[in-house]
């Protein structure tokens, strides 16, 4: 099994730390504008529970985009992949994360996949629960068993941050509900979408939860199966297809994993059957995802020929 000393980990953090200074740091949610731009860490997760870390792994992130794919796991659990494929589709976009453009060209105005702020939103709205404190309980709990750890938790500031001023979201919401995509109230799933974009954790929690991924749903530590085989499989599939937004086909061929990012700078990656990756690095490329952690996945692939191509 490749990369299995922590020395060639720090190396490779050394040489992709270089890129710090190229990106810039997501201030559109004002909470993130305080990370430090030169911040990087790498954890590796193995699936026989060995594991290693490499640069500032002492720092919390919060999951942003990368929640998006926990989320989608417990509604296809919670409700099946009809009904779930019902309002949000299975097809990248080309657009960045956030774009609201394709809603109106397409009909019916569904948005086009679980990646994009629109189909997520979309999804959030799916998670089960009496009320928005029920639902983000339901996710977190899930997300803590992913990660085997009762730690993780949602950073009230960042999700308060965000809630105070994601207009484009909550536009993005009452379009839908306009087209019977979401139902409820909006300010209720802005709540619950705020919140579950704040779990926060460290890499190699998340490196964990890529772990379960590469296991196809089973957790290496505790031996639970977590996610059925067929939806974490689909979970990857969207991974590789729309995880990185509109640098996904760039990522695939460059790069070669299943992998998602966030506008923190975390990343989550794995390799099937071998281990999961988490990434910490905020500063961020022109497509909001991590220069430095792209960089470093870059380097890993190419030093163990990872890719899944
Ligand atoms: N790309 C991201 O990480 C976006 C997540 C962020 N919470 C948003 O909705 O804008």
């Amino acid at each position: 099994m490749p990369c299995r000393h922590e020395s060639e980990l720090i190396q490779l953090v050394e040489e992709a730390k270089k890129v710090t200074g190229e990106g810039k740091i997501a201030d559109y949610i004002p909470a993130l504008g305080k990370a430090d731009p030169d911040d990087l860490s790498v954890a590796i997760y193995h699936i026989d529970n060995t594991c290693m870390a490499a640069g500032d792994i002492e720092k919390k992130f919060t999951l942003q985009s990368i929640s998006k794919v926990l989320s989608l796991a417990l509604v296809l659990i919670d409700h099946g992949e009809e009904y779930v494929f019902d309002k949000v589709g299975m097809e990248p976009t080309g657009d960045p994360f956030n774009s609201i453009v394709k809603l109106e060209l397409l009909n019916p105005s569904k948005p086009l996949n679980p990646m994009i702020n629109a189909g997520a939103l979309a999804v959030t709205n799916m998670i089960k629960g009496q009320n928005s404190e029920e639902k983000v309980s339901r996710l977190l709990s899930f997300i803590r068993d992913l990660a085997n750890s009762p730690n993780v938790a949602v950073c009230e500031e960042t999700a308060r941050s965000e809630f105070e001023t994601a207009w484009l979201n909550r536009s993005m919401c009452y379009f839908l509900k306009q087209h019977s995509i979401i139902e409820g109230d909006v300010e209720e799933l802005m709540d619950v979408y705020t919140k579950q974009c704040s779990i926060e954790m460290h890499s190699l929690d998340l490196a964990k939860i890529g772990a379960v991924l590469a296991m196809d749903g089973l957790h290496p530590e505790t031996g639970r199966q977590l996610i059925p085989k067929d939806i974490a499989r689909l979970c990857k599939t969207f991974m590789v297809t729309c995880g990185m937004y509109n640098a996904s086909g760039e990522f695939a061929i460059k790069i070669g994993i299943p992998a998602k990012s966030g506008v923190s700078g975390g990343i989550i990656g794995l390799v099937p059957n071998g281990f999961g990756i988490g990434i910490f690095g905020p500063s961020l490329n022109n497509k909001g995802n991590s220069i430095a952690g792209i960089k470093l996945l870059e380097l890993l692939s190419k030093k163990y020929s990872l890719s899944i191509f």
